[in-house]
């Protein structure tokens, strides 16, 4: 079972005729935080190795500019015209910044319990059990179908403590062409008997990891390791501090769990008395830097979130889980005003929905809630806030080589397609509330198209999304 031969992704464009691909229709994208920006008649030109490299607007004649600008033959370029359907669009590959594969059986599973009994009572018992190869094949096999098909295009995922099993999570991923960051839980105490590793498991485990995915995919542009203490009350200062040390000589990605739970952070404090603050423990361990994604960040101090700022850690918001299991509500507007990196997570099983969409409305909801409470309009998050944090901001904590996040020349091609008056549409649509491009004016389209979005964000979902890109590969086609 561990002996699988996945072909390389990349290798079978090779024996593609088709040198270049040229997408034509509405494309969506947030440049910046709030700002949504639509681009129509738009031709986005992709080369073999999945990046853009030319997005014209307003494009008259997409064909003739095409072979112009590429010099080549027709049946060399692929034409993929959309511009079928006034609700259709592309949008960038969604980005899910904190999910946990082992744990999606029990999405929707939480009873009352709050994260501390919900570790042990619902997922220690079922991560545990990824010892068995078969089983971790065939969830792992169905978490990527799902989030891929909810337009997903990258992860980061925290696996179990099995090195096998976690091996099989990133070939898993790298065969079905989502990029993933790949975490081998590491934890060696505070854990029950049946799911604990000791120190030298850890660390031996930990390598044997990183050396199968480095060998998986040497360029690192799909899938990657990515060093994962569970969270500071399941680690003892030594792994940590050597897990921080492993980071800081190989730059490797990292992410943990951070002040999610009052009662979580008063076991840290306890654990960990000649810390200043739980935040303290990761920092002195080495475990903060730009690479690292913190995921919750939820009852931080001032203190604690400068030292977010200070290393330039990104935040992992996971608004599902934290109302699921009454963690509580993130600042996420006081995060980005102290230019903290902040991206959408689902945090499955914490969390119940393995969609960014989903996870997007929640995340608005949720900084609605804090307004309400706080009575001042600071924190409210838009529509297009939500959309920025679900795809750019995730590109920016995943901090990976590749460019991802938007339609811009340079950038890797990691797309949607939506559609909202598809067949099964769980959005109504209405002739009256289309863009209608070229017969309004330029402003009552976009404010048109505009509602269109909104109502995507609230009441889409993976029944809208038609086809799905990573690097220029369709990996999912309904
Ligand atoms: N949400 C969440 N928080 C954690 N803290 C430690 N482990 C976990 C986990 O699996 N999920
Ligand atoms: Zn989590």
């Amino acid at each position: 079972m561990t002996q699988h031969q996945f072909p390389p992704v990349v290798a079978t464009r090779c024996l593609d005729p088709i040198k270049f691909t040229c997408y034509f229709g509405t494309f969506v994208q947030t440049p910046s935080l709030g700002a949504l920006q639509v681009l129509t008649h738009c031709a986005v030109g992709v080369d073999q190795d999945g990046t853009i490299v030319f997005v014209n607007e307003n494009c008259s004649d997409y064909t003739s500019y095409t072979l112009k600008f590429t010099g080549l033959e027709l049946h060399e370029v692929r034409f993929v015209d959309v511009a079928d359907s006034e609700t259709k669009f592309f949008v960038p590959g969604f980005i899910d910044t904190h999910i946990h594969a082992p744990q999606f059986p029990n999405n929707g599973i939480f009873g009352d319990s709050t994260l501390l009994d919900w570790l042990e009572k619902y997922t220690f018992p079922l991560e545990s059990s990824f010892r068995d190869l078969t089983r971790a094949n065939s969830i792992y096999s169905q978490v990527i179908e799902r989030t891929l098909s909810n337009g997903t295009t990258a992860a980061a995922y925290y696996a179990t403590i099995h090195a096998d099993a976690t091996n099989l999570l990133a070939d898993l991923a790298l065969m079905r062409g989502q990029r993933a960051l790949i975490g081998k839980v590491c934890m060696n105490q505070n854990s029950p008997d049946h799911y604990i590793e000791t120190f030298e498991e850890s660390k031996a485990s930990q390598l044997s990891v990183i050396e199968h995915i480095e060998k998986r995919d040497p360029s690192g542009n799909f899938v990657r390791p990515i060093l994962t203490p569970r969270f500071a009350p399941s680690c003892t200062e030594k792994l940590m501090k050597w897990l921080g040390e492993l980071r800081k000589s190989h730059n490797y990605h990292c992410q943990t769990h951070l002040s999610e739970n009052k009662r979580e952070i008063e076991v840290a404090k306890e654990l960990f008395p000649g810390f200043d603050s739980y935040t303290d423990i990761y920092y002195k361990s080495g475990l903060l830097g730009p690479k690292t994604i913190l995921a919750h960040c939820i009852h931080l101090s001032e203190h604690e979130k400068d030292l977010l700022a200070q290393t330039g850690c990104g935040v992992s918001h996971c608004p599902t889980s934290n109302s699921s299991i009454t963690s509580g509500e993130a600042r996420v507007r006081w995060l980005l005003n102290s230019n903290i990196k902040v991206s959408l997570g689902t945090d499955c099983s914490g969390g119940f929905t393995p969609s960014i969409l989903q996870v997007a409305k929640h995340a608005l909801l949720v900084s609605n809630h804090l307004v309400m409470k706080s009575e001042n309009d600071f924190e409210k998050l838009s529509t297009h806030d939500v959309l920025y944090l679900a795809t750019v901001g995730g590109a920016e904590v995943l901090n990976l080589n590749v460019k991802l996040g938007l339609f811009k020349v340079g950038y890797k091609f990691d797309a949607q397609l939506i559609q909202l008056d598809c067949e099964g549409s769980p959005v109504d649509t209405f002739e009256f509330q289309n863009p209608k491009w070229g017969l309004l004016s330029p402003e009552e389209s976009r404010g048109k198209f505009l509602d269109l979005i909104d109502k995507w964000i609230f009441n889409g979902d993976d029944r809208n999304v038609r086809k799905v890109f990573v690097n220029g590969r369709c990996v999912v086609d309904k």
